[in-house]
């Protein structure tokens, strides 16, 4: 198992997260952030498709989430890529902003594969916040196969950092930004950035 870089350490004044209060209730679906998303859009033949639920527990920012390992997502013969189930800790982790309601994105993802996830396996995630210092934001997730006690396949420490909305405006392709600001409905508008509405 490998040590945590100290990045990932939260500083002893950090505080303890809060759920926003108009945070999804404990278990509601939160449903794709945004259409073209890799990690839970609709929009991505080949995309991850993760489904994520607000964790049960009121008085935690936490999340479960669960992802079908599909023939497209390989690495190896019949076994679920690396990079791939990063990306759905990622993914996870980053939903975890949603109960927040900040705008976050990921400086830092520090994962242990531990098992080999094969094809056609139900990927069960449960992460959460543990602690929050100004804008950077800790986080951890198990992925857990076979049932959500099965054994942990993959873990990840995240430190995430909150930014303005002007990251994506500033840095994401004019196309993109135009459409996703342009949308008439105004949750998905705010979702696509996760954006407080
Ligand atoms: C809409 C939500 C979608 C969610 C999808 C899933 C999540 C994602 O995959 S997001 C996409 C991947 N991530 C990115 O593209 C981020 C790219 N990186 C950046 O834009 C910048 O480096 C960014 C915004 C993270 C930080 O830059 P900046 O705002 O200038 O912050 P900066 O002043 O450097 O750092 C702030 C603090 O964070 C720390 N920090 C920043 N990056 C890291 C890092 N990689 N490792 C450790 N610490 C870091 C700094 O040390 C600093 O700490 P302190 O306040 O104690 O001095």
């Amino acid at each position: 198992m490998s040590g945590r870089t100290p990045s990932l350490t939260p500083p002893d004044d950090a505080a303890r997260p809060v759920r926003h209060p108009e945070a999804p209730a404990p278990g509601e679906l939160l449903g794709a952030h945004y259409e073209h998303c890799f990690g839970c859009g609709h929009g991505q033949p080949h995309g991850l498709h993760l489904e994520a639920r607000a964790g049960d527990d009121p008085d935690a920012v936490a999340i479960t989430a669960e992802f079908t390992v599909k023939p497209e997502h390989q690495g190896a013969p019949g076994l679920a890529h690396g990079g791939v189930l990063a990306t759905a800790l990622d993914e996870t982790l980053g939903s975890l902003n949603w109960l927040l309601r900040v705008i976050a994105v990921t400086g830092r993802l520090e994962t242990d594969f531990v098992r080999p996830v094969p094809v056609g396996t139900v990927l069960h995630l449960d992460a959460e916040v543990t602690a929050v210092a100004g804008r950077k934001i800790y986080s951890t997730a198990t992925g857990r196969i076979g049932g959500p006690d099965g054994p942990v396949a993959v873990r990840a420490d995240a430190l995430f950092i909150e930014v303005k909305v002007d990251h994506f405006i500033e840095n994401g392709r004019p196309e993109e930004i135009k459409a996703a600001m342009d949308d008439p409905d105004q949750v998905r508008r705010a979702r696509a950035f996760e954006v407080n509405p």
